[in-house]
């Protein structure tokens, strides 16, 4: 049995430009998926995804096939899209290995669809699990690689490497097409994350920029001033200049939600924590609902985001300097 882990992420500054080549700053955070691996007697793989939850079932399912017992009657287009991410993960292994089965167990403290970065933490440490136990040890930038693969294929060919890269690397990574690179003196930044309960699908996100972007040429121009933005906050980031990556980070979410991927909700907790003295706030990831990062090294922001209608949970992240690591083997 091997017990891998992996962390989720917030964006600094960058989503979304970030597919188009733009570059992109994001730091690991302290909520980790962990994936179990143990090999079987049998050529067959089975998943059991607890927190995966369809119409209040969880998932298991092998070989393709959902479970019977699992007594899921929804349409399977449903459960292969949640299923997705997962079933590309262990096509990554069996490239790798000349696999006979595994089991592969996920349970994970990163929000599905939220912006914190799910997707590639899960895939990352399922990629490293199943190696690891059929005897291969990969190192974490083929790990970024493959789970990059994986992103790419499920988001239909739009994706980024960011996420990805800083699931496996941990730290504070910057990320501009195929470069991608840890941030030396990855800074301790004050996170205070708001979510709102609710999840956005990444590829349909994705794609509405893509449109916009073909459509208006200030759309265009507006992707390529957020990657502006996280240029200028590079020199905030060195400087550990909070005020400043805070302004980076409120005009970085006022072109999110020019682009169409904030939401009632995502604008309500960013203007609660700006009101509460927040250096800045924006939202995380793809958007259309899930949660946004703040930085406030006061506990008013999280006090404001609690009376916040449409806030469900809010927490302190802080910046995880482990990138995927194995548990137990
Ligand atoms: N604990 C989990 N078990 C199985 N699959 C998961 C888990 N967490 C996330 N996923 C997969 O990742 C998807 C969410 O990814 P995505 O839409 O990119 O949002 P994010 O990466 O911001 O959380 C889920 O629909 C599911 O396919
Ligand atoms: C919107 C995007 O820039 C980030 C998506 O992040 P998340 O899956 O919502 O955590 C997409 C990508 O970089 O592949
Ligand atoms: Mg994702």
């Amino acid at each position: 049995m091997t017990v891998s882990s992996a962390p989720g992420k917030v964006y600094l500054l960058g989503e979304h430009a970030v597919v188009y080549g733009e570059p992109a700053m994001l730091c690991a955070i302290d909520r980790r998926a962990t994936v179990t691996a143990t090999a079987r007697d049998d050529d067959r793989i089975r998943v059991q995804a607890r927190d995966l939850t369809i119409d209040g079932f969880s998932v298991e399912y092998g070989d393709g096939v959902v479970d019977e017992s699992t007594d899921i009657d929804v349409p399977h287009p449903l459960i292969e899209a949640a299923v997705g991410y997962v079933d590309g993960a262990v096509e990554q292994v069996k490239e790798v290995v000349d696999t006979t089965g595994f089991t592969i167990t996920i349970e994970s403290e990163i929000p599905l669809g939220a912006g914190l970065g799910s997707s590639a933490a899960v895939v990352v440490a399922a990629i490293d699990a199943a190696t690891r136990e059929m005897g291969v040890e990969l190192t974490p930038e083929e790990i970024a690689q493959r789970a990059y693969r994986v992103e790419y294929d499920v988001q239909d060919g739009q994706a980024s490497r960011a996420d990805t890269f800083c699931s496996a690397m941990g730290k504070a990574v910057r990320v501009e097409g195929d470069d991608c690179r840890p941030i030396e003196e990855s800074p301790e930044l004050p996170f205070v994350i708001g979510f709102d309960g609710g999840a956005g699908d990444t590829g349909t996100l994705v794609a509405g920029v893509r449109s916009l972007k073909e459509e208006y040429e200030f759309a265009a121009d507006t992707v390529e001033t957020i990657g502006n933005i996280v240029r200028t906050g590079e020199r905030a980031i060195t400087t550990e200049d909070q005020q400043e990556l805070g302004r980076l980070m409120n005009f970085n979410h006022g072109l999110l939600s020019a682009l169409g991927v904030s939401s009632r909700s995502l604008d309500a907790m960013v203007w609660a924590a700006r009101d509460a003295g927040a250096f800045g706030a924006k939202l995380t990831g793809a958007g259309g609902g899930g949660c946004i990062v703040a930085l406030d090294p006061t506990p008013d922001t999280a006090t404001a985001l609690q009376y916040t209608p449409g806030c469900e949970e809010t927490f302190r992240a802080e910046l995880d300097h482990d990138g995927v690591r194995v548990e137990s083997e």
